[in-house]
């Protein structure tokens, strides 16, 4: 299963909003269409998001006929408009600016619009690839901190349908599955859209690792009945501080991961981690709707109800036992363990 492709011109991608009901890919060569696509949910996860915005600029460039000039205005029209689709993955903005940098640099070596086009699409091809090639670094990394019967809790999805292929935190869980540990997994719904219900427990039940659901209000009965020992989830945007902002419930479990005694890792590729040194996250607020309903099929409350529903949250680092990422683990103080790996 790919789920992004780039095929003539076009970004693939599957729709991972209609999982677990159907495998429905949808296509497009319209960078609108990608930004809804990212807006809508039908791609999400930070390192997913970047790479379709990534593969949404070289379509948009692909497809464009013109001077060096005018590939350079449409590719720098597609990145700003992708770039207002989700504010708080950092990864969407680390790759929109490895597209832009790519492009300047085209520009300063005066290229043919040809030889433009061909380099761009080669870029964006180029960080899909290596997102897969840094999950599965990732996964070796650090399926050393998990050992043979663990009880791993994780939350939301961060396997192959949250990246390029493989998954960050479910990369990890994925590589300690196929040496041979003995893990069992505890897979929190997350509502209000459900990425551990109807994503995680997808990907795990395929690749046959024991697997049980649990609502969101069942983790600290999982912890004190069901014998967790380890959390291991994703991450949206990292600080160099450590701060570390993820799926809405995260900072709540870390909470319960620390009264329980339990470890609390985080895994993420660099990409993820914010360079412009901002000491503050965006944090998205979506539609009042999503809390209002399940997944938009049934209303579970009152008429116009007034809701919260910010979509992630930020964990402390002192919450955080280590940020596992492909270039090894950083353990506290972060603002120093973290900041060797983005030099
Ligand atoms: C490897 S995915 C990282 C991160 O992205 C998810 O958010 P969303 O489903 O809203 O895109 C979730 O926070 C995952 O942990």
């Amino acid at each position: 299963m790919v789920p992004l492709k780039f095929e003539n011109g076009k970004v693939v991608w599957l729709n991972t909003s209609a999982i677990p009901w159907k495998e429905e890919y949808k296509e497009s060569s319209n960078y609108e269409d990608i930004a809804r696509a990212i807006e809508t949910m039908e791609v999400r996860g930070a390192p997913a998001i970047g790479v379709m915005a990534a593969l949404g600029i070289a379509a948009a460039v692909y497809n464009s006929q013109g001077d060096v000039q005018t590939l350079y205005q449409v590719l720098n029209r597609a990145a700003e408009r992708l770039s207002r689709t989700r504010p708080t993955a950092y990864n969407l903005f680390w790759a929109i600016d490895r597209m832009r940098a790519k492009a300047n640099s085209l520009i300063s070596d005066n290229v043919s619009p040809e030889e433009f086009k061909e380099r761009i699409v080669e870029e964006a091809l180029r960080i899909q690839r290596e997102d897969i090639e840094i999950n599965r670094r990732m996964g070796e990394i650090g399926s050393q901190v998990i050992k043979d019967g663990d009880v791993i809790l994780t939350h939301c999805n961060t396997g192959s349908l949250a990246t390029a292929g493989f998954g960050t935190a479910l990369g990890v869980i994925r590589t300690a599955w196929l040496q041979g540990k003995s893990i069992r997994v505890i897979a929190t719904e997350t509502r209000p859209l459900l990425q551990g219900a109807r994503l995680t427990m997808w990907e795990l039940t395929k690749d046959g690792i024991p697997s049980k659901l649990i609502t969101d209000n069942m983790v600290a009965y999982a912890m004190r009945y069901e014998g967790v020992t380890k959390v291991i989830l994703g991450a949206d945007r990292i600080l160099v501080s450590g701060h570390v902002a993820n799926k809405i419930g995260t900072y709540g479990i870390s909470i319960l991961a620390k009264y329980h005694g339990v470890d609390f890792y985080v895994v993420a590729p660099t990409s993820t981690i914010d360079r412009t040194g901002a000491n503050e996250i965006v944090i998205e607020r979506r539609k009042p709707d999503e809390v209002r309903t399940v997944l938009n099929m049934v209303d579970i409350t009152v008429k116009d109800a007034e809701v919260l529903n910010p979509a992630f949250d930020v964990t402390p680092p002192e919450l955080i036992t280590g940020i596992i990422t492909e270039k090894g683990i950083a353990y506290p103080p972060f603002k120093d363990s973290l900041k060797k790996f983005i030099e």
